[in-house]
């Protein structure tokens, strides 16, 4: 009998040691799978997790992905919520620009209290608010071709967000040139287009190697904020969809009028053998992007001649009377908002119906709102009007010398 129960006891001990064993097994494998992927991503991802083309391995991804996004502007900002929503585990931020009140009708990561702030530090901290687990990489300085490669290198992915030729050109050489996918989104008016560059498809240059006509920013053209909102929206859904591997808008592009409501997919022509870009010739360190950019897709008008040019200073000594004409060609919904005294409104678009014979032999000074259109207007004048006068910079010189408060529209 006492044998029997040494047995018995020599049995519970094994036993236990080996529940143990299996015990500290399962623990640990606990501990393998939750430092690789944690219950906290579970719960936090569960709801795009039980997709089927995510699952646990696609949210691995999107967590080991590192998404860079250039611009944390009207674009930039909501592709960053949703990129940091969506778990991509490192996200890099390049913007040189800090918040100002006007960029708030449409820059939802950043706020009020937020005013003056470097746009990647306010960014980052609307992120960790809601995603900690997102390790956000802050560049507080805007891209340049010195800095370009020595940042994307480090990244899986590249959003352009930004909003001038200069940089887009950029951008793109320096992501073709390091084979990185470039998901590249613009927005201007009620108008946006979204496309993804490299992948074997076409690049920014392959289809404009000369700046093309329409490249405005929303600065001077206006901006309806849900525009670049969905176009940033559309930017994250293809950067998830490079990352997790599925199809994407390479070799095509969605173009968007938001007034009309049309929507559009267009395919792309493929990628140009003679592309500069493409075929890697670009000294991307030492390219001049803000000359090419000036040389090739320059908006200001130069003075021809055939008319007289007036300064502020000058023109603030006129003597005013029935004989002279102050002509403000600025678009009406400008003119609406903010004018100077003494000023008609006749848009530029409109000059043709500026009335000659009732004119021609008054004082006409001509004001737009940085000098260009005002000289395109003169220009059209000079033959028909002999005293006609340009204002030098338009309005926005005028706010700046003397009513620094003015809102610059
Ligand atoms: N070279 C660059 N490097 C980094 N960021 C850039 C660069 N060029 C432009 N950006 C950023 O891209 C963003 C574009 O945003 P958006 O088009 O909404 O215009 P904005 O400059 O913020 O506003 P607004 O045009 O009304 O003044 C801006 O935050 C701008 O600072
Ligand atoms: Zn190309």
């Amino acid at each position: 009998m006492k044998e029997y129960i040494e047995y018995l006891q020599s049995v519970l001990k094994q036993n236990k040691i080996e529940f143990q064993q299996e015990e500290e097994f399962l623990q640990n494998k606990v501990n393998q799978i939750s430092n690789e992927f944690g219950y906290d991503h579970i719960n936090r991802y569960k709801r795009q997790m039980i997709l089927s083309e995510i699952g646990l391995i696609g949210q691995k991804q999107i967590h080991q992905a590192k998404v860079l996004i250039v611009g944390a502007g009207g674009i930039g900002a909501p592709a960053i919520y949703y990129l940091a929503g969506a778990g991509v585990g490192t996200i890099g931020l390049v913007d040189g620009d800090s918040v100002d009140v006007s960029n708030l009708h449409r820059q939802i990561i950043h706020n009020n209290d937020r005013q003056g702030m470097n746009k990647c530090e306010s960014a980052k901290l609307q992120i960790k608010q809601f995603n900690p687990l997102v390790n956000v990489i802050t560049h507080n300085h805007n891209l340049s071709s010195t800095n370009a490669i020595e940042i994307f290198k480090n990244y899986d992915v590249i959003l352009d967000a930004t909003d001038n030729p200069a940089t887009r050109y950029l951008i793109n050489d320096t992501a073709i040139y390091l084979n990185k996918p470039l998901v590249s989104g613009s927005s201007v008016g009620w108008e946006g287009q979204i496309t993804v560059y490299g992948m074997s498809g076409p690049c920014y240059r392959c289809l404009f190697p000369q700046c093309p006509k329409t490249v405005q920013n929303c600065n001077e053209a206006g901006v309806f904020g849900v525009m670049p909102g969905l176009i940033g929206l559309i930017d994250a859904l293809q950067a998830i969809k490079i990352i997790i591997g599925q199809q994407n808008l390479s070799q095509k592009m969605i173009l968007i009028d938001g007034l009309r409501d049309i929507y559009k997919v267009v395919k792309l022509r493929g990628q140009q053998k003679d592309c500069i870009a493409c075929q890697k010739l670009i000294n991307i360190n030492e390219y001049d992007y803000s000359t090419f950019a000036k040389t090739i897709c320059s908006s200001s008008v130069p003075y021809r001649g055939g008319y007289k040019e007036i300064e502020w200073k000058d023109f603030l000594q006129i003597q005013r009377n029935d004989q002279v004409v102050l002509l403000d060609v600025r678009p009406s919904s400008q003119y609406n908002i903010i004018k100077l005294d003494g000023f008609i409104n006749l848009p530029y678009s409109q000059i043709d119906l500026f009335q000659i014979e009732q004119n021609k032999d008054k004082v006409i000074y001509v004001m737009c709102r940085r000098g260009n259109n005002s000289r395109l207007a003169c220009e059209f004048l000079k033959d028909k009007i002999h005293n006609i006068y340009n204002i030098i910079g338009g309005i926005d010189l005028y706010a700046k010398l003397y009513d620094p408060k003015m809102p610059l529209l």
